[in-house]
């Protein structure tokens, strides 16, 4: 087990302080049309683990880069565990450095070095001496499950493997906080797995602050408590990534959750939906249950006490953590007042239900 410092019993004021606070953030490169950053403000809470999603140039990677002043923000506060980092000389800064461990996408691992000896570099840099850097890299070494590979070097690894010595290297100088930057996103499904179950079990064993930023929402769901959608240097949402993902609010959300959600309608089949019949409406619904029944019977019942057609044109049953929901999409066939009673009688027993968002199908 790694020798690694257990925060005090936090009081109520440390409680409440964020691991990590972001204020304002602004970044424009210079020659740019816009900026990268404009105006982000983030908290972090201790111990929580924290995700930023976003497309391609939404600007998570200068964000997280911005957590430990590798980027230098031209505006706003840079706050870890209480500091203000862009406000600390640059011995400071050396120091919050060392507790705040990053994991990057490409590994960055030294090919000349062996395992051990990448682990054990930022203790050279912070001029460890040979026993401690030793001990360090031991402990580590079966944290990540790499005792076997100790002496071999980089280019003998897996990338998964690549991955557990950059893990190892992030905590080798027992940082509180883990910056991850696209960690898995080098790496196949299956290994992509094997890590996000690694960083599961050292964020719990090592009481890690974790943030990272990805743009697969997948990674979300498996490790995150909460999630900031970026887009255009801006946060357009963020919460609890149960609800983010049960009840996204922006466009963009929406388009990264049903990656993972499931609950895309398949192209064509509204345009193929039979039209209402004399009398009847037709209306097209997102049913979310949030809790331990399954949305079907709810949805048969309906059915049945209301006289109506309900034809689920997509659906799932899934969990978030330990968190099972159900959400449909479906398209409701009856009488006008007997479908907004249906509605009404649903909402009464606690499901969600709203319009299906527009453009789907
Ligand atoms: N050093 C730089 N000089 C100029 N422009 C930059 C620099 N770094 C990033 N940018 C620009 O800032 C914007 C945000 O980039 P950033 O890399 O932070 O986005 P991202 O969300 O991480 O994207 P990706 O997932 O592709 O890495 C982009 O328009 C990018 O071209």
């Amino acid at each position: 087990m790694l020798d690694h410092p257990v925060p005090e019993v936090p009081t109520a004021a440390a409680a409440a302080s964020p691991a990590i606070r972001l204020t304002g953030l602004r970044r424009h490169f210079p020659g740019a049309p816009a900026p990268a950053l404009d105006g982000v403000s983030l908290e972090v809470a201790a111990g929580e683990v924290f995700g930023i999603v976003g497309r391609s140039g939404a600007g998570k990677s200068t964000l997280i880069r911005c957590v430990n002043l590798l980027e230098r923000p031209d505006a706003g506060r840079v706050e870890v565990l209480g500091r203000d980092l862009t406000a600390v000389d640059a011995a400071g800064l050396r120091a919050a450095r060392r507790g705040i461990g990053m994991v990057f996408q490409h590994f960055n691992l030294l090919a000349s070095r062996s395992v051990a000896e990448n682990i054990a570099f930022p203790l050279e840099v912070a001029r460890l001496g040979w026993a401690e850097r030793e001990a360090r890299v031991a402990a580590l070494l079966p944290l990540v499950g790499l005792q076997a590979k100790r002496d071999a070097y980089p280019a003998q690894l897996s990338g998964g493997q690549k991955q557990r010595v950059g893990i190892a290297r992030a905590l080798a100088s027992q940082p509180g906080i883990l910056l991850c930057d696209e960690a898995t996103s080098a790496l196949d499904p299956e290994t992509t797995a094997e890590i996000l179950a690694l960083l599961a079990d050292l964020r719990r064993r090592l009481r890690l602050t974790v943030l990272l930023i990805t743009h697969e929402m997948g990674v979300v769901k498996a490790l995150c408590d909460r999630v900031a959608v970026l887009e255009a240097g801006r946060v357009i949402e963020q919460g609890r990534v149960f609800d983010v993902f049960t009840r996204p609010r922006a466009a963009t959300t929406r388009r990264f959750v049903a990656e993972v959600i499931g609950d895309a309608v398949p192209p064509g089949t509204l345009a193929a939906l039979p039209p209402p019949g004399p009398g009847e409406v037709r209306r097209l619904l997102r049913v979310l249950f949030a809790g331990p029944h399954g949305t079907r019977a709810v949805i048969s019942e309906a059915s049945r006490r209301f006289g109506l057609d309900l034809n689920i044109l997509a659906g799932r049953v899934d969990a978030i953590g330990a968190e099972p929901f159900g959400i449909m999409a479906l398209a409701a066939y009856g009488a006008p007042a007997a479908v907004e009673a249906a509605i009404g009688w649903m909402q009464d027993l606690g499901l969600t239900v709203g319009p299906l968002p527009e453009g789907e199908g």
